[in-house]
């Protein structure tokens, strides 16, 4: 059970949110002696820093865009006196990796994980109709105790450097939007709704969690803004009839407003947008209000040009563009809860969303993207570590689906991505992860992760636990590429057979296939790196893909080039995007676009 309220900011005649997105101040720590001399009060000789953003590529120099340890960030804030009587508490989308938040040199809360808000309740330490000093103290070390996983390693001249144990840049910082929240003493913490279809009709069933004891209301608002349903009681159930379902390109989003009443006045009030829809494994089936779905998209990354991980809406607006232009119905979070507004706007957009925690480098190696396939095995699940990243990863799950579970968008949780799964430790170490799943998502959505090569049938101690599979496949690309590509083919072709020849009766998505392709590259016939390469691979994977019943989802890795740790093997980052890192297509999206389009 978390101790603070993941709820998203919003202002009405009860509460207030003030957004606090800026130039902020802020002060690498390399000798980590921020503390002791009281940074937490004010910094010294800082230097100026966006936020929301990574810190990373603003920088010219290696030190400061590679840095990795402590960091620091401060802001100050005019808190008027009208909000005397509220709480007051200071939200953070996400700060990456870990953090201590400060309000007037007073620490508030510590966190750890680098994708899910950071709330602190500020209200004791706030100075009402003065100016008010918020410093976060930050750290992006890596280890294998915490999410991602990685090592720190310690160069020749003292300085720090992260190693991560995955194909993404370690970008860090306070990437997501921050907010100031104003709300009464007695307030809504959380709320949960799920659905049951009745011909026309739709069921939505209801809790509001309140801190308090006072009474409830429940309404729900249609696109119109006539209201269609109420009820009394914080559980309940309300009747919608000839509901207007939530679907997937076809979004239909109501308005639930939660209020908390003492007899006439009102205490409290929340809202949200909620769509009804049902989401089931049905046999080989993927079921959205009990049709079949086949998903058509990508992994993608929060990545781009100067931000790195920051979360920007134009970057956000233009991905979508680009997904409805190419035909896609469904993108993952890899490798980590995304920030909220992308799950806003693929509610408002109809998308798809496989939400994914950051579990990823559960395979001890720099190069997993080498490693992964060769059968390498590095007894990741039998270290003394493994306690401590089991408490890290259960938290970042609960934390995941608390914090997702009301938007429509998504269809299903991804606990892992490409961790050893071929040990009993690895078996005993996810079956615990996906048991606390299952307990925490009022919908039982479909709980799933994706598997790299290792993780063959005859060998895979975990794919049991899922209620339908992710493969990351690249024959063609890191097994049997280029000139082998028919024996790629058929390498493929041998594996998949093979778990058909278990007869799950579940289905299977593809999660990721794809490869590395600079944009300037074309060569006849065609060579690996080339665009003609790639549209080569993705006809052979299309192919196989298309023997297979059991195959329902088919995304792409990934939509765009993004940056990773530099070396022999990323040329500026990883270039398997669709489209390149500033969202201008490749020719492969061309070849996806007919493909997508076509499939219903
Ligand atoms: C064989 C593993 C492939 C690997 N999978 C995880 C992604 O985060 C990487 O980017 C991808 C790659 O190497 O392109």
């Amino acid at each position: 059970m978390l101790n603070f309220s993941e709820l998203y900011p919003c202002s009405n005649q009860a509460r207030m949110a003030q957004l606090l997105d800026g130039m902020w101040k802020f002060r690498f720590d390399p000798e980590e002696k921020g503390l002791q001399e009281g940074w937490q009060h004010k910094l010294p000789d800082p230097i100026s820093m966006p936020v929301p953003a990574s810190f990373s590529d603003f920088f010219t120099t290696k030190e400061e865009r590679d840095f990795c340890g402590d960091f620091w960030y401060e802001t100050e804030v005019f808190i008027p006196r009208e909000w005397e009587k509220q709480e007051l508490e200071i939200r953070f989308g996400s700060i990456t990796h870990r953090a201590g938040v400060y309000c007037n040199g007073s620490l508030t809360t510590t966190h750890e994980g680098g994708f899910l808000p950071v709330v602190a309740r500020v209200t004791d330490h706030v100075k009402f109709g003065e100016i008010n000093t918020f410093i976060v103290k930050a750290n992006n070390e890596l280890n294998e105790e915490s999410l991602p996983c990685g090592a720190t390693m310690v160069l020749s001249d003292g300085r720090k450097l992260a190693r991560p144990y995955f194909d993404f840049f370690n970008y860090s910082g306070i990437q997501r939007s921050v907010w100031l929240v104003s709300k009464p003493g007695e307030s809504i913490e959380d709320f949960i709704v799920d659905y049951e279809l009745n011909g026309e009709d739709a069921i939505v069933h209801y809790q509001i969690i309140t801190n308090g004891n006072h009474d409830v209301s429940f309404e729900l608002y249609d696109e119109d803004k006539q209201q269609v349903a109420k009820s009394t009681g914080t559980k309940g159930s309300v009747t919608v009839s000839k509901a207007h379902l939530w679907n997937v390109g076809k979004a239909y989003l109501y308005q639930a407003v939660m209020r908390i009443w003492d007899g006439e006045t009102l205490i409290d009030e929340y809202s949200s947008k909620i769509g009804i829809r049902t989401v089931k494994i049905a046999g080989k089936e993927i079921q959205i209000n009990g049709k079949a779905v086949y998903l058509k998209g990508f992994g993608k990354h929060e990545d781009f040009e100067v931000i790195g991980r920051g979360f920007s809406w134009g970057v956000l607006k233009r991905d979508f563009e680009c997904m409805k232009w190419i035909g896609a119905n469904c993108f993952r979070t890899s490798h980590y809860p995304y920030a909220e507004e992308w799950y806003q706007f693929a509610d408002e957009e109809g998308f798809l969303i496989i939400d994914e925690v950051p579990a990823v480098g559960m395979m001890r190696s720099t190069r997993n993207f080498a490693d992964a396939g060769t059968g390498k095995f590095t007894r990741f699940f039998e270290t003394p570590t493994v306690p401590n990243l089991l408490k890290n990863h259960l938290q970042a799950v609960e934390e995941m689906i608390v914090r997702d579970k009301n938007h429509p968008s998504v269809i299903a949780w991804s606990l892992f991505n490409e961790p050893e799964t071929t040990s009993e430790e690895s078996k005993e170490y996810f079956t615990k992860i996906f048991a606390a799943a299952r307990t925490l998502d009022p919908q039982n959505r479909p709980m799933t992760g994706a598997f790299e090569k290792n993780s063959q049938p005859e060998l895979c101690k975990c794919y049991q636990l899922c209620d339908f599979i992710c493969l990351n496949r690249y024959y063609g690309w890191y097994i049997k590429g280029g000139p082998e590509l028919v024996d790629a083919r058929e390498a493929f072709l041998i594996e998949m057979n093979k778990w058909k020849d278990k007869n799950l009766n579940i289905p299977f998505v593809f999660t990721e296939f794809g490869t590395d392709t600079m944009a300037a590259e074309h060569k006849l016939p065609s060579i690996m790196w080339s665009q003609e390469y790639q549209n080569e691979y993705l006809d052979m994977n299309f192919e196989i893909f298309d023997q297979f019943e059991f195959v329902q989802g088919e995304l792409v890795w990934n939509f765009a080039d993004f940056q990773t740790t530099e070396g022999i093997m990323r040329v500026n980052g990883n270039k398997k995007g669709i489209f390149n890192r500033v969202r201008q297509p490749k020719s492969a999206a061309f070849v996806l676009k007919k493909r997508w389009e076509s499939l219903d």
